[in-house]
């Protein structure tokens, strides 16, 4: 059974995973698409795991969710050069989930 809170995060992980259609945030980075990955990025993230740890009911909190969700972006700006898809979309894809978390449109959804 789910708690509000899971079922707030479901809800915000859903929209947020549509603002990621060529899926470069759906699984985790490998390094066999990412070579030496797994040497720079010490603590990774991506959108199945975050996925994972709202079923097991792992987030205490919205915060602990934006935490990860902050990670996940702040990974790839650090990993890809600047000029990459993988950059730009992570930058743009920050903003637009930050922005899903403010008051106002946190209020919209439970009156
Ligand atoms: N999330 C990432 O940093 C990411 C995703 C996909 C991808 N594909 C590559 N060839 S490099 C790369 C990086």
């Amino acid at each position: 059974e789910r708690t509000p809170l899971q079922r707030l995060l479901e809800h915000l992980l859903r929209s947020m995973e549509k603002r990621d259609p060529q899926q470069f945030f759906a699984w985790p980075v490998t390094d066999n698409i990412a070579p030496g990955y797994s040497q720079i990025i010490t603590n990774p993230m991506d959108f199945s795991t975050i996925k994972q740890k709202i079923d097991d009911n792992n987030y205490q909190n919205l915060s602990e969710f934006v935490n990860d969700f902050r990670l996940m972006c702040d990974n790839a700006t650090t990993y890809n050069h600047p000029d990459t898809i993988y950059f730009k979309a992570a930058k743009k894809l920050l903003h637009v989930g930050l922005k899903m978390v403010t008051p106002e449109k946190l209020r919209q959804l439970r009156p």
